[in-house]
């Protein structure tokens, strides 16, 4: 599978200043550009602006940012599953995960997640892909926004729809492992009967232990 990328970007007007959020952006862009120290829900920002910058240079890796002049304060990737996880036995080429989402605390609020989202789908070759992604609580802010799990799932689902992922049933005993954990998908409109079924397969794959 060809994995084509088109660069989008969109200026957007927040009360802390003007941002771009643009993308997907080459590993050389991504690794020119200042990396926010406040960028640490997932590692510490120098090991993850690393971990960035060599996804994107994966052929599915996709990684779109939203900065401020030259410094990021946002981002989200898409790349394919952990070897680890489940959703990458079905070794399908055209189902990514959007893996990791962030903006700094600072920018938070001002619907930067949301645009993340929606120029990430402005790509047309996204219709070729089935997206998904899952949510752990444990890796919410809950501290540092003082929402509980609930509210920030509320959250997610709000951001994540945006991009027209939705809530999909799964069986995966991580995700059952908390009612507030969930599953979100997004099926392109290319996606074929096929693989959607692959798809199914793989959310349900402890069905016949019953
Ligand atoms: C797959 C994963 O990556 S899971 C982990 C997700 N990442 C994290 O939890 C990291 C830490 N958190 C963050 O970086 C941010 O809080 C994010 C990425 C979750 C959200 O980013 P933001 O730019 O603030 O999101 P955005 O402004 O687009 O908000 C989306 C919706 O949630 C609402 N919202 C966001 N934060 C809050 C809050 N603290 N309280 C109430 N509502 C909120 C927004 O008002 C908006 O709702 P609307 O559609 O009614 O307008």
């Amino acid at each position: 599978m060809e994995h084509k990328k088109t660069y989008h970007a969109k200026e957007i007007k927040t009360a802390q200043g003007n941002l771009l959020v643009e993308g997907p952006i080459s590993s050389e862009k991504l690794d020119s550009y200042e990396f926010h120290k406040d960028l640490v829900a997932f590692r510490p920002p120098k090991q993850q602006h690393k971990a960035l910058v060599d996804i994107a240079k994966l052929p599915e890796g996709r990684i779109l940012i939203a900065r401020n002049q030259d410094i990021v304060v946002g981002y989200v990737t898409y790349l394919y599953p952990d070897p680890l996880e489940r959703w990458s036995e079905g070794n399908m080429e055209n189902l990514i995960e959007l893996g990791a989402i962030e903006v700094i605390p600072e920018f938070r609020e001002f619907s930067v997640g949301k645009n993340l989202l929606g120029i990430s789908m402005m790509d047309d070759a996204m219709e070729d892909y089935i997206i998904i992604t899952t949510e752990y609580y444990w890796h919410w802010d809950l501290k540092g926004t003082g929402l509980n799990v609930w509210e920030y799932r509320k959250v997610m689902e709000k951001m994540m729809k945006a991009g027209g992922l939705e809530w999909y049933a799964t069986d995966d005993p991580e995700i059952c492992s908390h009612p507030a954990n969930c599953l979100m998908a997004r099926i392109g409109k290319r996606v074929d009967q096929d693989s959607i079924q692959k798809f199914d397969r793989l959310r349900f794959m402890n069905r016949f232990m019953y």
